[in-house]
């Protein structure tokens, strides 16, 4: 898939340079980024996105220091600057993407407010889907960062076709600050949405077995809403493949008929491997938790060593995935890479129930009543008539 990512403050920034730094190793270029912020600093510290492609914003008014945890400005002046950050995006080029993801951390100010703008005017110029991956923060980052997460996220479900979760406090170890936990937590991000994204990209390491095009990743996520994936990964060189690399010639010759009835064996391996990582995928940590029996939709993608994938295996799991999901449509496939190890994607789409979105708006709710209560005790302070005014 080619994919046009668009970095939205501190957090969407440094995840786009990540997944740039990540497809300048790649074989072949799905990638392009560039980032937006209203910080002058934060556009300083990335180190792969081109000058170029790094939109300061909101100067006149913040003077490139941020927007210090405030989304309806950051918002504001997103809309205010809509045409320049269009404007970078279309010198970039758009005409060979299938999609625009933006990534934005959704408690903060600037990305959580300008994401769903960008959005929406994305996708009213643009005829590619738009998504988001949004990063949610941690209940220790205080009722402020939930409070705008919330706004921001119940803005976005109408503006993005999807929107991809991640949760922060879900991902940080017991005892480790948010803060110290950024840099494994965008390796996890970066790991994750970077199987998903190349998926159909042609590859020099040949097609797949079951080859998955953009269209299907598309379809996957049609639905709309919050989705949440999940990840994992196996070492491989399994036996079959290690004596095919071993075994030629006559050797080779000599232990074909014990090789043949190994094949099998083999086969049924790699199968059971591919559906023994899926389910891993599934059950396992996923980037935001939530009941996945609730999921409309679901995207099984495999990605590994030719010799590792195995058409019987994705079949498999998809049925085991469509089995116990709320939704019919699984699609899936897989596609060849370099590496030496084979990892499975599950894209849980257009999640029905995930207990922290819930909360979130619970905390959110909260904290507005909270903020009325106090704007009204501090008014009615200076209510009354006894005291005349110095002048009106
Ligand atoms: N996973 C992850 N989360 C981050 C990172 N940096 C910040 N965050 C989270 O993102 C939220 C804050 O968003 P930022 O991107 O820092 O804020 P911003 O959009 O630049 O907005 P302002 O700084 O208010 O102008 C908080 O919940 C942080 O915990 C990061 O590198 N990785």
């Amino acid at each position: 898939m080619r994919v046009f990512f668009i970095g939205f403050g501190q957090a969407g920034g440094k995840i786009v340079d990540m997944f740039i730094e990540q497809d300048k190793k790649a074989p072949t270029r799905s990638f392009r980024g560039i980032a937006v912020n209203t910080a002058r600093t934060d556009l300083m510290g990335l180190d792969n996105i081109e000058l170029k492609d790094r939109i300061l914003i909101g100067q006149t008014v913040v003077k490139g220091h941020g927007v210090g945890t405030d989304n309806v400005t950051g918002a504001k002046i997103t809309a205010d600057e809509i045409d320049s950050i269009i404007n970078t995006i279309d010198n970039r080029g758009t005409h060979d993407i299938d999609a625009f993801v933006i990534c934005a951390g959704l408690g903060g100010g600037t990305g959580s407010g300008g994401t769903p703008v960008l959005a929406r005017h994305l996708k009213r110029i643009y005829r590619e889907p738009v998504y988001a991956v949004g990063i949610l923060p941690a209940p220790e980052e205080g009722r402020l960062y939930s409070y705008n997460a919330a706004r921001s996220l119940s803005t976005l479900v109408n503006e993005a076709d999807n929107t991809f979760i991640f949760d922060n406090s879900a991902w940080k170890n017991e005892g480790e600050s948010v803060r110290g936990a950024y840099q494994r937590l965008n390796d996890e991000i970066v790991r994750r949405f970077g199987v998903l994204f190349r998926a159909g990209e042609v590859s020099k390491s040949g097609v797949g077995e079951m080859v998955v095009d953009s269209s299907e990743i598309i379809n996957t996520l049609r639905g709309g809403g919050v989705s949440s994936i999940g990840y994992a990964i196996s070492e491989t060189v399994s036996k079959s493949t290690k004596q095919k690399q071993g075994l030629t010639g006559g050797l080779f010759r000599g232990l074909k008929k014990r090789e043949a009835s190994e094949e099998v064996l083999t086969g049924e391996d790699k199968s059971a491997k591919i559906i023994g990582l899926v389910r891993r995928a599934m059950l396992g940590r996923l980037t935001m938790p939530c009941d996945y029996t609730t999921a409309e939709r679901a995207l099984v993608l495999i990605a590994g060593p030719s010799g590792e994938m195995d058409r019987k295996g994705v079949e498999k799991s998809k049925s085991w995935v469509e089995e116990n999901i709320a939704g019919v449509e699984v699609r899936g496939g897989d596609y060849p890479t370099e590496s030496s190890k084979v990892a499975a994607v599950v894209v849980l789409a257009t999640i029905g129930d995930a207990p922290r979105i819930r909360e979130l708006m619970e905390i959110a709710k909260e904290t507005k009543e909270d903020v009325v209560k106090s704007k009204e005790r501090r008014s009615s302070m200076f209510d009354g008539d006894e005291i005349d005014p110095l002048f009106e």
